[in-house]
């Protein structure tokens, strides 16, 4: 893995640092974008003042199934890190499905052959076409599966999404899947919605930032305690009336009949977690495989049999029993580097640690190098975003000002969580605060890396906070009656900025010639202001010798 130095690229004199500023997307409209409505004098100036382009952030540019996708934090970082892109999770499974290749492998064997002795086939995950964690469509292939392989009984546990699809969308799905499972029913195939509630209160906490989030999902899945509910229709109606708050936030729910919740999980039973995406998977995963385990009180741990839709961790091996193999990312850019010798540092706060780190290494957690590479994490507030939308950039800030001016790192990466965690609140001017906030950040850092003889490069791994309200199939802002908008949580299918910022006179230039340039353009070029070339099959520079 030996990097040969460039002839046309000299190494840049200071530190390279690349700003992920996560779901700061640039829209073609004004209506409902924070980035353009926020008072950003100092990235404005970046943009118009030195050379900056645009990247495109989603859809088969970053390795989804579809230009429909839009883009997200695993994908968008996995390309940056690896300079090529890969076909991602969301297509390897939707193609392991209609190949029919995932119902022979040791891993669904297993798990028919668990709920075939008599146990119970419980499906676990995010309840929702999203296709940023998963896809209803897998799990509808599986429930089928599962049918025609002779399974008795199945239950469903679902958390409900609005955060990659409208923000009250819950009961579009739960109704049809009801009338879905109706039409499977038989005498001899039992399948129900056994538990459940909102993504962000009960499961898919990631990278540890609320362990609390596990537990809660644990005892209704597992242990069946929580408050009970006749359907999850009802569940939803109730908790909607009673608390007012988005999809995404539902508190969890049960089951039951007469008291009795229709699926506890127990020893003997089988199941399948069927996210795809590995950093919200992996809490929940080690609750249901380590023997040791102190995160949270489990009570006794069953004994189960085990699948994640993917493996979540190429380092940890976790889970070891997974349905569909993950894309084999190799040679990024982390490795190189770590393998020639030079020294990294990577920084976030907990929402994005892993951002860049694991997905950034290729969806592996630990570093190549423990010597040359620094990783520092800014704990999270654990508090909902809207109400301290600047979160922790300037910690992260004053922590990254430090790094820059100790010379002692040539690469450095920094992923800014605030677009991306206060877009998804749906909070329009608390999105408008947090690109205010990110502004001050930058006008802080820029200097540093400059007077450093640095270079900078600004950009994103998708969008978000560019697009705060709902818009309709044409692209306008949808407004009711009363000119009402309606909130959007989701990511954005808008391409992301790329500036590149540095003293005069650097020698290069933007190339012109790359109409098509992605996120996966990115390590190539920074490749070159570290004095490489880039190695075979990376995506080509977005830079040029002048
Ligand atoms: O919060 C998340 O899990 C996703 C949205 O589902 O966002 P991101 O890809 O930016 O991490
Ligand atoms: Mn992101
Ligand atoms: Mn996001």
């Amino acid at each position: 893995m030996k990097l040969t130095k460039s002839s046309c690229f000299p190494a840049c004199p200071g530190p390279v640092v690349t700003i992920v500023l996560d779901g700061v997307g640039i829209s073609p409209r004004e209506d409902g974008d924070a980035v353009k409505a926020a008072r950003t004098p100092n990235l404005d100036r970046y943009m118009a003042s030195y050379p900056m382009t645009k990247l495109l952030a989603h859809g088969t540019a970053v390795g989804m199934p579809s230009d429909e996708d839009m883009g997200n934090s695993e994908v968008g970082h996995n390309a940056f890190g690896a300079g090529r892109v890969f076909a991602q999770g969301a297509k390897l499974v939707a193609e392991s499905i209609s190949s029919g290749h995932l119902w022979q492998g040791q891993a669904w064997h297993d798990v028919i052959a668990t709920a075939k002795q008599g146990g119970t086939l419980h499906f676990l995950g995010l309840f929702s076409d999203g296709n940023v964690h998963s896809h209803i469509d897998h799990l509808k292939a599986m429930i089928e599966q599962a049918k025609q392989a002779g399974v008795a009984k199945v239950r469903l546990h679902i958390l409900l999404d609005g955060r990659d699809v409208g923000e009250t969308s819950a009961l579009d799905y739960v109704d049809p899947f009801e009338a879905y499972l109706d039409g499977l029913r038989s005498t001899d195939f039992d399948v129900a919605i056994a538990s459940g509630g909102g993504r962000m209160q009960i499961t898919m906490d990631r990278y540890e930032a609320d362990w609390s989030m596990v537990k809660r999902g644990w005892d209704i899945h597992v242990l069946g305690l929580g408050r009970q509910f006749a359907s999850a229709h009802e569940a939803i109606e109730t908790f909607r009336n009673e608390t007012n708050v988005i999809d995404q936030d539902l508190p969890g729910f049960v089951i039951a009949k007469d008291g009795k919740p229709l699926g506890t999980i127990v020893d003997g039973d089988a199941v399948v977690f069927f996210n795809f995406r590995g950093d919200r998977a992996i809490e929940i995963s080690r609750a249901f495989i380590e023997e040791q385990f102190s995160p949270f009180e489990r009570g006794p741990l069953p004994k189960v049999t085990y699948a994640g839709m993917m493996q979540y961790d190429g380092d940890t091996k976790l889970p070891p029993r997974f349905l569909v193999e993950p894309p084999t990312i190799d040679r990024t850019l982390g490795e190189y580097l770590a393998k020639n010798g030079i020294s990294q540092y990577a920084i976030s706060e907990t929402q994005k640690f892993g951002h860049v780190t694991y997905f950034w290494n290729g969806n592996r957690s630990g570093k190549f190098d423990e010597a040359s590479e620094t990783y520092v994490e800014i704990p999270s507030d654990v508090v909902p975003f809207e109400q301290r939308p600047w979160m922790k950039c300037a910690e992260i800030t004053d922590a990254l000002i430090a790094a820059v001016r100790s010379g002692k790192y040539q690469y450095l990466r920094v992923n800014y969580a605030n677009g991306d965690m206060v877009g998804h609140t749906g909070n329009f001017e608390a999105a408008v605060t947090a690109m205010q906030g990110l502004d001050l950040q930058l006008a802080r850092l820029i200097p540093v890396i400059l007077e450093m003889n640095g270079t900078a490069i600004i950009t994103a791994d998708h969008g978000n906070a560019d697009e705060m309200y709902e818009l309709d199939k044409k692209g306008n802002v949808t407004r009711n009656a009363e000119g009402r908008t309606k909130a959007k949580t989701s990511h954005t299918l808008n391409p992301v900025p790329f500036v590149l910022i540095s003293r005069e006179n650097p020698g290069y230039q933007l190339r012109q010639d790359l109409p098509k340039a992605g996120l996966s353009n990115v390590a190539a070029t920074i490749l070159n202001l570290l004095g490489f070339d880039a190695p075979e099959a990376y995506d080509p520079s977005l830079i040029e010798a002048q």
